[in-house]
């Protein structure tokens, strides 16, 4: 079998998408997620003008032996957008894989540890009552688990509350848009959203929140003690990761399970933050983590120190991540949780699928490969719109995380 072309594929069907196509010499076509939110057009520059050339006339069985070529042979590793790249390509040879064997990429990968993926809805508010409203809604929907994203009063806008309830899109301007910051009177807020979320929820609904890397080390460990009376499933991205012994002086001073990682693009940002397991979950997902075969290393290694897996799955990674995310979540033994941020119909309709939701998990396809496609005529009805993720200053104008 070889592979014959390939395309790169650009939608923006309410947000950008970019999508890897494979061809080969038998009939059968792989679909690889290469979406980067803010930078997306780096990866397709990436792959059309660099990967790509390189794959013609290879046979797409050796997953593996392409991934070392494409990790080892780019000389400069690892990165977002090389990652990316090599993710959609990895993606899309599994898909391929699947489809040969007639079996879905989960059986190919140890078959289903699990009957369901258990995924996490996203209930945010600009205030705490807007924000437990619609957790009750969730909750009502059948999720086991539902992250708290609430508006902090002062503040015009914070990461993670949206104009639409059942949507969340981030990059939301042409040009970056710049929003203040202010972390006292985020931690003000969050521990009355956390008790009055308990009190109105119950014991049961497993908690999240995202800090979405806005702490400092002393200030995530004095929020996580705050949460610890509310169980929290996880606080995710408590500090800015680069620094991973940040971790250690969190740990010091909470139980609060810690997540970090949708950022990450290879076992090598993970690695400490496991083996010293300073972290809970690992966030660390297919089309940034380079692809399934990758990811499934990062998996294995956490296993050995009871971390478990918890992919990221926002809005900006397209059906064919999700799909080929909830292959990996229902076969690796370790699974935690999987974010599902809803897609828009139109974005469904570009991407039709065979996953779907039902009593709080998402159910895996049971169709050769990953189970999803691209209907390239409705792609092409959707023309790239640059699109930038937000920057957050500080009340006194210091550039910050946002
Ligand atoms: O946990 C999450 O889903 C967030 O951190 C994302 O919404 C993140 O902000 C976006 O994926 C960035 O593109
Ligand atoms: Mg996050």
């Amino acid at each position: 079998m070889k592979i014959t072309s390939a395309k790169v594929i650009v939608t923006c069907p309410g947000r950008n998408f970019v999508t890897l196509k494979i061809m080969t010499d038998e009939g059968v076509y792989g679909l690889g997620d290469a979406t980067l939110n803010g930078r997306e057009l780096s990866v397709v520059s990436y792959l059309e003008d660099h990967v790509i050339p390189c794959l013609i006339g290879r046979d797409p069985h050796q997953i593996e032996d392409i991934w070392q070529f494409l990790y080892r042979g780019a000389y400069w590793r690892r990165g977002p957008v090389t990652m990316s790249a090599v993710a959609a390509v990895d993606m899309a040879l599994w898909d391929i894989k699947g489809k040969v064997a007639n079996l879905p990429v989960y059986q190919l990968m140890g078959g289903k540890c699990r009957t369901g993926v258990m995924v996490y809805g996203h209930a945010n508010g600009t205030s705490i009552e807007d924000t437990i409203e619609v957790a009750q809604s969730y909750k009502a929907m059948g999720y086991k688990a539902i992250r708290l994203q609430c508006g902090v009063p002062g503040l015009a806008s914070t990461y993670g509350v949206s104009k639409d309830k059942m949507f969340y899109e981030p990059a939301d301007a042409d040009l970056p848009t710049e929003n203040i910051w202010s972390t006292e009177a985020y931690l003000r807020v969050v521990p009355k959203l956390f008790a009055a979320a308990r009190e109105a929820l119950g014991e049961e609904v497993h908690l999240l929140h995202d800090v979405h890397h806005r702490l400092t080390p002393i200030e995530a460990g004095r929020l996580g003690r705050d949460l610890e009376p509310y169980r929290p499933f996880w606080m995710e991205d408590a500090v800015v990761a680069e620094n991973q012994d940040n971790f250690r002086l969190i740990r010091q001073h909470t139980t609060t399970p810690l997540a970090v990682g949708e950022i990450f693009n290879s076992i090598w940002d993970c690695k400490d933050l496991i083996q010293n397991q300073l972290i809970d979950y690992i966030r660390a997902t297919v089309v940034h983590a380079g692809g399934l075969t990758h990811l499934k290393k990062i998996a294995a290694f956490a296993d050995i120190y009871n971390v478990r897996t918890g992919c990221h799955g926002a809005t900006d990674l397209s059906p064919v991540c999700m799909a080929a995310a909830l292959n990996f979540d229902v076969s690796v033994p370790n699974f935690g949780v999987q974010e599902y941020m809803r897609h828009t119909d139109a974005t469904d309709e570009v991407f039709p699928h065979q996953y779907y939701f039902k009593d709080g998990d998402m159910i895996v396809n049971e169709t050769p490969g990953l189970g999803v496609d691209i209907d390239e005529e409705k792609a092409a009805k959707y023309p790239y719109q640059r699109a930038y993720l937000p920057v957050n200053r500080l009340q006194d104008g210091t550039l910050f995380n946002w």
